[in-house]
């Protein structure tokens, strides 16, 4: 399957005068699933919009694979945006919108949407208004998948879902990527839960980008640091913390800031367990209204 790379430069978009995404820019190779974050309203939905040609841009550059998605019939159909609401017609039965779904996409594997038709028990003869919200959420995810679009993007595509239903999907999609690599951007609250899906991950905070960097990296931004409480807290005197919990006598502080040698070296000679930082920690800490500064955040988010 062709990859086609995302690049977005100094995009904006404005509702009237309100600017709900600001002087955004990245660049995404693709053949890779990516995380997008960020905090209710801070951009996700609108800038997945711009990519899926569902909104143009008031100012700025989007291209998908060198071109322009809006009102481009070809991009159109490499891209398939799943929104958790969906956007199925409420008087079309459940087979006429995977009917429709076939038409629009390509790529489309009827096999396979069988194969998560069965998964999620779709009622086929159902009408979409018929559906409760887990089920729309499920017929959503059946197709996004079974489109096998270049770039699929999933908006909080699978919410309505409970966990079992939400499980199975992530399964689906990590085997369905490893056959059949392509482009996944996913936007999510659930970061614990879906977190470990991706390998680069993007953060929005009102409207800007202040973090886009491959897991892994983001991860070593920060550190958990375990042991002896006395050691801990020697230890950790000075820096950020983000968070910290007692287990019995065992203390677990984790902190933002990659860590110096000296300071590894001096943690395990206390005897101290060193741990990357979870993604959810650093998202949360990023984000916060009264967290870092502007000027801090820009730091943070320079390799
Ligand atoms: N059609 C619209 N008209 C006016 N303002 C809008 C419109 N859509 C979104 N906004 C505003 O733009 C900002 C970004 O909204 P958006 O839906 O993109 O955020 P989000 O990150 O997807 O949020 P959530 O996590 O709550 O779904 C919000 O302040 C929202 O109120």
């Amino acid at each position: 399957m062709m990859t086609l790379g995302i690049e977005v430069n100094n995009l904006q978009l404005k509702y009237g005068s309100f600017a709900a995404i600001k002087n955004v820019t990245f660049s995404l190779a693709g053949g890779r699933i990516y995380g997008l974050l960020g905090r209710n309203g801070s951009g996700k939905t609108s800038l997945l919009s711009i990519l899926a040609s569902y909104r143009e841009q008031t100012n700025g550059q989007v291209t998908i694979g060198g071109e322009a998605p809006f009102e481009n019939a070809k991009i159109m159909e490499q891209v398939c945006f799943i929104q958790e609401s969906g956007s199925f017609s409420d008087s079309s039965s459940v087979s006429d919108v995977l009917r429709l779904s076939a038409s629009c996409w390509p790529n489309w594997d009827s096999e396979y949407a069988a194969h998560l038709i069965a998964l999620y028990d779709l009622p086929l003869k159902k009408l979409v208004s018929a559906l409760s919200r887990g089920m729309k959420s499920a017929l959503g995810v059946t197709i996004g998948l079974a489109s096998r679009a270049p770039v699929t993007i999933f908006d909080e595509a699978y919410l309505g879902m409970d966990a079992p239903s939400r499980y199975a999907f992530y399964d689906e999609l990590l085997k369905d990527y490893m056959e059949t690599p392509r482009t996944f951007i996913i936007s999510t609250h659930l970061i614990e839960e879906v977190g470990s899906l991706f390998e680069e991950v993007l953060i929005l905070d009102q409207g800007r980008l202040i973090m886009h960097e491959e897991t892994d990296v983001l991860k070593s931004r920060g550190a958990s640091i375990t042991g002896s409480e006395q050691a801990v807290d020697q230890i950790t005197e000075g820096l950020t913390i983000l968070g910290q919990q007692m287990l019995g006598r065992t203390k677990s502080v984790t902190v933002f800031g990659e860590l110096t040698e000296e300071h590894r070296k001096h943690a395990l000679a206390l005897g101290l367990e060193l741990g990357p930082v979870s993604l959810q920690d650093l998202f949360v800490h990023l984000t916060k209204k009264e967290g870092l500064s502007n000027e801090q955040k820009e730091k943070a988010s320079r390799p």
